[in-house]
């Protein structure tokens, strides 16, 4: 009896190093300009090659300008210049697949490996950011890894990977109007705290997870990480491989066939055991906010901001300069931010886009679309949605990670407030004393166009 984390972990372990670690083969590994050029510089300190190189592939997105640019010397931060720069030599000198800043596959790396067909169930996917955990959608076994960690996928294709405890998160119910993938992960985290999956694998099960296309599976595997899980996965069925299938990188032919055969057997056998269970009726939430600056900090729009329990929410309260009792819909926006590898895909674009349909911007609030890939970006605009984005108010960007945290020159300013459809509202993340509330892209619109956090389900 086996859990589906068990089941992927088993069928890549190279070997066992001890009672908690094993040696894992690594299928594909995803790396960016950001978290890359020290494990290269490890690598040639010890002189080492790599080892497979048609196995890795390297995108430039956390510091990629948003505005359009026609040679990297318009790259106006210096440092961000020379990570471009230097993952581009890296890949050069290994022969690794780039997707530099001006090839049209460009984008935040957790939407272009999907998108490109690139996320296949059952295998094994590490890169080093934390939300790749995105790719557990598909089945696949995917997580964020460190330095040393890239080096070694790098010399070796394996990692050592510490054994996770399965965890299940079971969402029941049918979402009223206006819910959706973002508001049931936060409501998850809400619920466990910050640190509630810490040391978890976690599975996503249940008729409201099956019920979601692979875009809201996207945004459930990927934010849950903000509850400190390592690694999701959710069991792949005819909708992850109808995504996947006849995209540039899916298998074709005989090889098509054997995977979708072994994507049938991925799933968590009756009767295996999760060290915790969780399950959530999805028919109670409604649109969520976040008051604080860490992503459990959340309460449904129509409350009021909580008193805090404690010194960190005092302190959080304190950051966003929010006083206990405020209704969070009375909150004033300065900016309003639609990005990001939790929802920055096309379906979140088309949801963000019927709310501003006909309607504008508030005065005083900025608001920017930034589109996960240029793909995305592309087909946003063949629906006709970046006219709606644009004649409602919002500046319509190139892709990349952008104000998700504020690394190239989309930087909000000290004490400006900002609706995002991000998943992390730590303290600065998005400009230096920037106040970040989380929620989803129609909720960031709805915020947008009257200038206050609003529930989306009253527009
Ligand atoms: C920069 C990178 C290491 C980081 C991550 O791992 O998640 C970033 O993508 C983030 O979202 O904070
Ligand atoms: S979009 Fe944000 S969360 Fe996603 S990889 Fe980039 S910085 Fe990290």
């Amino acid at each position: 009896m086996k859990t589906l984390y068990e089941k992927l972990l088993d069928a890549h372990t190279v070997r066992r190093i001890d009672d908690d670690t094993v040696l894992l083969y690594v299928d594909f590994h995803v790396m960016n300009e950001y978290t890359s050029p020290q494990a290269f510089a490890g690598l040639h300190e010890a002189g080492r090659s790599v080892r497979d190189p048609g196995r890795h592939l390297a995108i430039v997105d956390h510091v990629s300008p948003t505005r359009a640019i026609a040679s990297l010397d318009e790259v106006e931060d210096a440092g961000g210049r020379l990570q471009i720069e230097t993952l581009a030599e890296n890949c050069a000198r290994h022969e690794i697949e780039l997707i530099d800043l001006f090839d049209p596959r460009q984008g935040i790396e957790h939407v272009v490996v999907p998108d490109l067909g690139l996320a296949w169930p059952g295998t094994t996917i590490l890169c080093g950011d934390s939300h790749t955990t995105t790719y557990g959608a598909f089945g696949a076994l995917a997580y964020g890894i460190g330095t040393s960690e890239i080096e070694h996928i790098l010399a070796t294709q394996t990692v050592e990977h510490s054994v996770l405890k399965p965890m299940r998160i079971t969402l029941t119910g049918a979402p009223g109007a206006g819910v959706t993938a973002k508001d049931m992960v936060m409501a998850v985290i809400a619920r466990i705290g910050a640190n509630g999956a810490a040391g978890h694998a976690v599975e996503w099960d249940g008729p409201a997870v099956a019920a979601l296309g692979m875009e809201g599976r996207m945004t459930l595997c990927n934010m849950i990480v903000e509850a400190g899980a390592r690694v999701a996965v959710i069991a792949p069925d005819g909708m992850a491989l109808a995504h996947l299938g006849g995209r540039p990188h899916a298998p074709t032919g005989d090889a098509w066939d054997a995977l979708a055969a072994h994507a049938t057997t991925l799933r968590t056998d009756e009767g295996a055991v999760f060290a915790r269970e969780v399950e959530i009726d999805v028919a109670a939430i409604a649109p969520l906010v976040t008051w604080g600056t860490s992503p459990d900090q959340a309460a449904p729009i129509f409350a009021t901001v909580p008193d805090p329990r404690g010194d960190a929410d005092r302190r959080a309260l304190d950051y966003m300069d929010l006083v206990p009792g405020m209704p969070l819909h009375t909150i004033q926006i300065d900016r309003a931010f639609i990005g990001s590898c939790t929802n920055a895909r096309i379906e979140d674009l088309r949801a963000a886009a019927q709310i501003l349909r006909g309607r504008r911007v508030a005065d005083g609030v900025t608001a920017i679309c930034v589109p996960g890939s240029k793909a995305v970006r592309a087909q946003a605009e063949a629906e006709g949605l970046d006219a709606i984005f644009r004649e409602a108010g919002f500046e319509w960007r190139g892709s990349g990670c952008s104000m998700c945290l504020a690394m190239n020159d989309d930087v909000a300013a000290t004490g400006e407030r900002l609706a995002s459809s991000t998943n992390r509202n730590f303290e600065g993340r998005q400009g230096r004393g920037a106040r970040t509330h989380l929620m989803s892209p129609a909720m960031v619109a709805a915020a947008a166009v009257t200038g206050h956090l609003t529930d989306v389900r009253k527009l």
